[in-house]
């Protein structure tokens, strides 16, 4: 019987067909607690998930439409959507890998091109300065002859000294003296280390801001205090954490600095200096544990939300 008052069954299942998807969480791992926490959220909202080790994927281009293999399996059209959580050490490859799944219409949390302006702390700043977004006093050179003047450039010590590439808080310096700050830089210039100099915001007292963005909105903030005898407030140098409600300018800052770096999805990290919120870092993949903790937001099923919405748009056109 056909009845107008009977659900359309073709519409039924063509809706509930679309609502699972089948996303590729590109991680090394699922004992990443992060990676695992989005498998966890993903599974719960009725999605198919599959690891990928972005690694162990190879691109073949030059023969008709470019594919993506994880070992000898073709996973070119195998996905709705990507989330990808990169790994400094592989950004390169993982983000050409991204780069492909994007130029094959798969939908992905964070562009290539996102992931790797966030990995490089001197691009992010380039960016965020030319945009307005307000940034502690930043300097970059290669040149070990003029070490002092670079010094003088940033008010005089004391200094940060900042590994380009650094996370975790590792790679992060605090220069008190002229002596210390150029025997530290000259050693960076001379190992060919590419690094940036800071003015230290002295009075943010080893504290900083964490806002998690989500598809242009803040989901969770967090802020982060160092440890006595720590300048940095990263949670694995036992920095402590307290959820907090970040002002409208410092969320302002958060969603714009994710949406000039290209990224759906983002850990942003401000300090407050004297002068107003100043950003020093995006974090492309930010870590789940420490902000969940913190504030009790579900920030993975957030994550998934945001690709719910996206992918399935993508996928309708
Ligand atoms: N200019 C600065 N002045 C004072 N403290 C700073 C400054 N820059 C960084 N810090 C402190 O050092 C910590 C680490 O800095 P930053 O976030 O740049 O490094 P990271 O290694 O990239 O960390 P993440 O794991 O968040 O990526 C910050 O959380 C902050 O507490």
């Amino acid at each position: 019987m056909n009845s107008k008052f009977l659900p359309d069954i073709d519409f039924l299942f063509e809706n509930c067909r679309e609502l699972n998807m089948d996303i590729a969480l590109l991680s090394l791992s699922l004992n990443v607690h992060s990676t695992r926490r989005i498998a966890q959220e993903a599974e719960k909202l009725g999605h198919y998930v599959e690891l990928i080790d972005h690694t162990k994927c190879s691109v073949k281009l030059g023969d008709g439409k470019p594919k993506i293999f994880l070992g000898e399996e073709d996973v070119t059209n195998e996905f709705d959507a990507i989330i990808p959580r990169i790994g400094a050490k592989v950004t390169r490859h993982g983000a050409a890998i991204v780069k492909q799944f994007e130029m094959n219409g798969v939908f992905s949390t964070a562009r290539s091109l996102g992931i790797t302006r966030a990995r490089n702390k001197v691009r992010t700043l380039q960016i965020m300065a030319r945009k307005g977004i307000p940034i502690p006093e930043t300097l970059f050179s290669i040149n070990p002859d003029n070490i002092g003047e670079q010094i003088r450039l940033l008010g005089g010590p004391p200094v940060i000294i900042k590994l380009q590439e650094g996370t975790q808080g590792l790679g992060v310096i605090l220069a008190e003296s002229k002596k210390s700050a150029k025997s530290i830089i000259d050693t960076f210039y001379k190992m060919d280390t590419s690094i940036l100099l800071q003015k230290y915001v002295e009075e943010a007292n080893g504290e900083d801001i964490r806002i998690i963005v989500v598809g242009r909105k803040v989901v969770a903030s967090m802020k982060r205090k160092s440890e006595i005898d720590e300048f940095r407030s990263n949670v694995h140098r036992g920095g402590q954490t307290e959820a907090i409600e970040p002002t409208q300018r410092e969320k302002h800052i958060a969603l714009n600095a994710t949406k000039y770096l290209g990224l759906g999805v983002a850990g942003v990290d401000l300090m407050r200096s004297r002068t107003g919120p100043v950003l020093i870092e995006v974090n492309a993949s930010p870590g789940l544990k420490g902000i969940e903790a913190a504030t009790g937001v579900n920030v993975a099923k957030h994550i998934i939300q945001f690709v719910e919405k996206n992918a399935l748009r993508k996928r309708k056109k």
